[in-house]
């Protein structure tokens, strides 16, 4: 899902949005209360030994010079403050010590500052990446569906690391802020005149530098646009390897990277463009109040003494300003990743599977479609229409249609990944949606279309079903699912990587590996979709007897395009473009010409006339 780029907010719309973001962020990952009072008291402390330091700065001038009584001309409280301090430092010796302390305790507060604001950075990066994860793993799947893997992947790998950034950014606006009125009570302290001057013509520079702030947050969308279509490439790269090689397409995809590639470092330079002007215009602007300042102090008659104070304590003002906006500026360019990170864990907007409050241990009768209808969206042609149909319970179902029938339709509703848009499933006359999860869940395993192997061992793939799996249940599982001479012959047997995917080991072996952990769990109800499509037809029938031995008693749901493995099912469904168009034993199916069933099987086993 991309982002609506459109609704650019104006600067300081932007700024407040994003900080109304992360206000929001916080309290999904709560900080610990301590905190940020203690950062910003020890931002308060760090400024406070700067502003002192730099009045002793100057008495350590004037005592080195024999000019004490330029300290004493100084106007204002900062004046008597002097005129108090030139009692207590008799030396420049004295003075320059005090204010090496000061340097030295400043450093102290600013690396405490930056270590606790990195603790507590990456907590909320940690806290928010887990949630973000977690609302992938708990959201509806048809949310997961909805979403392109790159969006996703951007949010969770990306985008979630960038709240840290965002909440030292809060810290250090407020932080400055705090310097900031320091230094102006300091200069108050001195000169109202000078001061009343300074913060005018410091507005006029700290608008001019606002303006930069649209264009940065319009360049930080255009960021994370492109990071979503490099992400889409690599991707399509690494999803897509072997089609890419076999239709020689390298050519092309390499291409398409380079463009996505470039267009991410044209953004990103304009960006970097535009940051590294904030330093030197802000620098610059600052010179300009200085000058100013200079100027008007020597118009009003202002003392020496007060104007090199003054400029003093502007000149080290000047780096809390440039921090205050470069922080401002931050948040207004990263403010649609935060917005995208809040909206992925809003959870009003989004639907959750319900856990449901039935217990469920066994299956007892059977498992019933009652005019089911199921579309995967509301613009989407029905996927099955009135279905109506029986999975007996200890029996072998078939369920066989052409491609697109809906038979994987059904599956998903019966795992529970969609919901039935009218009508009902019930297990054992209990509505499927009131069981509890968990344990009807518990209850299934399936193996075949879309339930990939993962990259890992053999033992890590089978382990997927059942965690606690004994090394024994895993081999008895492997030997009925015909794979385990295999993988007795493999270098490292069980331990064996497998690949990508699997991509290690051919169709067929990837299929029985698949089996084997259904198997494992040794299933109430096992679900086969096409899961022995890639195996030759005695292969497929040794495997079909070692799990009918194995689960004997069991519920077997046979989904296959291959009609006469299915003949010694005990009980066939059809499906016709979404609609149940025949169901019965085998037998009674065979014997009616009219449905799909007999008559494809008839023209595929060459049964005509039979
Ligand atoms: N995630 C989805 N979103 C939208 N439509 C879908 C989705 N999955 C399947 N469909 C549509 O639902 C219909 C039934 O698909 P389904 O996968 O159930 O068929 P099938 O009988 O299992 O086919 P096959 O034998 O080819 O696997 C098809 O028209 C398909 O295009």
């Amino acid at each position: 899902m991309a982002e609506n780029t459109d609704d650019m907010k104006r600067p300081r719309a932007a700024r407040r949005a994003a900080l109304a973001e992360l206000w929001r962020l916080l309290k999904v990952a709560p900080l610990p209360r301590w905190a940020t009072p203690l950062l910003i008291a020890l931002g308060v402390a760090s400024s406070l030994a700067e502003t002192v330091g730099i009045t002793l700065v100057l008495l350590f001038f004037y005592l080195a010079m024999g000019q004490v009584e330029l300290a004493t001309s100084t106007s204002g409280v900062l004046g008597d403050a002097l005129r108090h301090a030139t009692g207590w430092f008799h030396s420049s010796t004295e003075t320059a010590l005090v204010v090496l302390l000061l340097i030295i305790v400043r450093g102290a507060l600013a690396f405490a500052n930056t270590l606790i604001s990195a603790h507590v950075g990456e907590q909320i990066n940690e806290v928010a990446r887990n949630r973000v994860h977690l609302q992938y793993l708990s959201t509806s799947y048809s949310f997961f569906q909805r979403h392109d893997e790159a969006y996703l992947m951007e949010v969770l790998g990306t985008e979630t690391w960038l709240i840290s950034g965002a909440y030292s950014s809060l810290t250090r606006i407020i932080v400055s802020s705090c310097s900031i009125f320091l230094f102006l009570s300091f200069l108050l302290a001195l000169s109202v005149k000078i001061t009343v001057m300074a913060v005018a013509a410091s507005m006029v520079v700290s608008a001019g530098m606002r303006h930069l702030s649209r264009p940065m947050q319009q360049l930080g969308s255009g960021v994370k646009l492109v990071h979503q279509r490099l992400g889409e490439h690599m991707l399509m790269t690494l999803q897509g390897m072997r089609t890419i090689r076999a239709y020689g397409q390298e050519k092309v995809h390499q291409e398409r990277f380079e463009g996505a590639s470039a267009e991410a470092r044209r953004v990103a330079l304009g960006l970097a463009r535009l940051s590294a002007l904030v330093s030197p215009l802000t620098e610059v602007g600052y010179l300009v109040v200085l000058c100013l300042v200079i100027a008007s102090a020597n118009m009003w008659g202002i003392g020496f003494a007060t104007s090199l104070t003054a400029v003093a304590l502007l000149y080290r003002l000047q780096p809390h300003m440039r921090e205050l906006e470069t922080s401002l500026l931050y948040m207004a360019q990263i403010e649609p990743q935060l917005r995208s990170i809040r909206l992925m864990l809003a959870k009003d907007d989004k639907e959750y599977p319900k856990p449901g409050h039935l217990a469920i241990s066994r299956l007892v009768d059977k498992i019933s479609f009652r005019n089911v209808t199921f579309r995967y969206d509301a613009r989407s042609d029905s996927a099955l229409r009135d279905v109506s149909f029986d999975i007996p319970v200890g029996k072998i179902t078939a369920l066989v249609g052409a491609s697109g029938a809906g038979k994987t339709t059904i599956v998903n509703l019966l795992l529970g990944l969609y919901s039935a848009t009218e009508g009902c499933i019930r297990v054992d006359d209990r509505p499927i949606g009131d069981l509890r999860r968990t344990e009807w869940l518990g209850l299934l395993a399936i193996a075949g279309q879309d339930v990939d192997l993962v990259e890992g061992t053999v033992i890590d793939n089978v382990r997927m079903s059942k965690n606690d799996a004994s090394e024994e249940e895993i081999l008895d599982a492997l030997r009925v699912a015909g794979i385990s001479e295999m993988v007795e012959a493999l270098p490292d047997k069980y331990n064996s990587w497998i690949g990508q995917h699997g991509t290690r080991f051919s169709g067929g072996q990837r299929q029985r590996l698949g089996l084997a952990r259904a198997i494992v769990r040794k299933p109430e109800f096992l679900i086969l979709d096409e899961a022995m499509s890639a195996l030759d037809r005695s292969l497929e029938e040794s495997v079909k007897r070692a799990i009918q031995q194995q689960l004997n008693g069991r519920t077997l749901l046979l989904i296959t395009h291959r009609l006469e493995s299915v003949l010694d099912a005990d009980h066939v469904v059809c499906l016709e473009a979404g609609r149940v168009c025949a169901e019965g034993a085998p037998a009674k199916l065979l014997a009616d010409s009219s449905n799909v069933f007999s008559r494809n099987l008839r023209v595929g086993t060459g049964r005509a006339g039979h």
